[in-house]
């Protein structure tokens, strides 16, 4: 069984344990009460290149990497560094994210909020938007074609922005072909959890120049900002280096200042 395969058994069990607690009508009321969702792609397309700072207590890659006891201050801290976004892996067993983490960290920031999770089903997209998220993300490894499509036509139908995510040529087309506007590349390969940061460059010209592309995964630092601007990235999204750095605001700040150097070309 592949970590991928493993990861969304998990998933589909604790996703039927919740919808056995929650019908999806009372979910729907629940996100109908939140204020509209916060559309990204302003800033996304704008000046420089866009950081979307996550909250990640622990991976699979890595096991734990850092105790948050308090996601909402640490997304405060990302966002007074210049996140442009606060991406919060909300699975549990592996990543120790949760729904709660999501709703704390939405109750601090301004900026939009990705949930970041192996989303299967319309009732996960619910679930985001009932908690205050603004994104959801898509893996396109995890569904199939016509799942794709559908899951990206609700998101946008209830106010969130999907980021699809790829791993390889084949994905990026679906990814493409499905309409997405908003497309991730994850340099972490998902069989064997190595990262190869010549993914993003690899894969970025199969997304046209009017999508907003992302660079997921292997941030070590303003280099690789700069590296993934050079390549063609818009967004870099970044965990790992932010959580078990000492000073995430700076941190964060260091990254959007690389982001922003007059070397880099706009693309938008
Ligand atoms: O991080 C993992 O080990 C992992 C394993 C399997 C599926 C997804 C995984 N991570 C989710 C992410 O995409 C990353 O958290 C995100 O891109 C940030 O990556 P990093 O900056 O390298 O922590």
């Amino acid at each position: 069984m592949s970590v991928l395969d493993e990861i969304m058994a998990g998933v589909r069990e604790d996703l039927e344990e919740r919808q056995a607690k929650v019908s999806l009508d009372d979910l729907k009321a629940q996100a109908h009460r939140m204020p509209d969702a916060k559309d990204p792609m302003p800033a996304f397309r704008g000046d420089g290149i866009s950081i979307i700072a996550e909250v990640k207590r622990s991976s699979p890659s890595k096991g734990a990497l850092a105790d948050i006891a308090d996601p909402a201050a640490l997304a405060g801290e990302y966002a007074a560094g210049g996140a442009a976004a606060i991406s919060v892996l909300t699975e549990g067993r592996r990543f120790g994210g949760s729904l709660d983490d999501l709703r704390q960290v939405r109750g601090r920031v301004d900026v939009p909020v990705l949930r970041k999770d192996f989303i299967v089903s319309s009732y996960q997209l619910w679930e985001a938007r009932a908690a205050g998220a603004d994104m959801a993300l898509l893996i396109a490894a995890a569904l199939e074609q016509e799942a794709l499509v559908s899951l990206i036509e609700r998101a946008v139908s209830i106010g969130l922005t999907p980021l699809v995510e790829v791993h390889d040529e084949e994905e990026t087309r679906r990814a493409v072909d499905a309409g997405a506007v908003l497309i991730g590349v994850n340099n972490r390969n998902l069989k064997t959890l190595d990262v190869d940061r010549s993914t993003f460059g690899r894969l970025a010209p199969l997304i046209p120049s009017n999508l907003v592309r992302v660079a997921e995964s292997g941030v070590r630092g303003p280099h690789d900002v700069i590296e993934f601007a050079r390549a063609g990235a818009d967004v870099v999204l970044v965990g790992e280096t932010l959580v078990t750095g000492r000073d995430p605001r700076a941190s964060v700040a260091d990254l959007v200042a690389a982001g922003s150097h007059p070397a880099i070309q706009q693309r938008h």
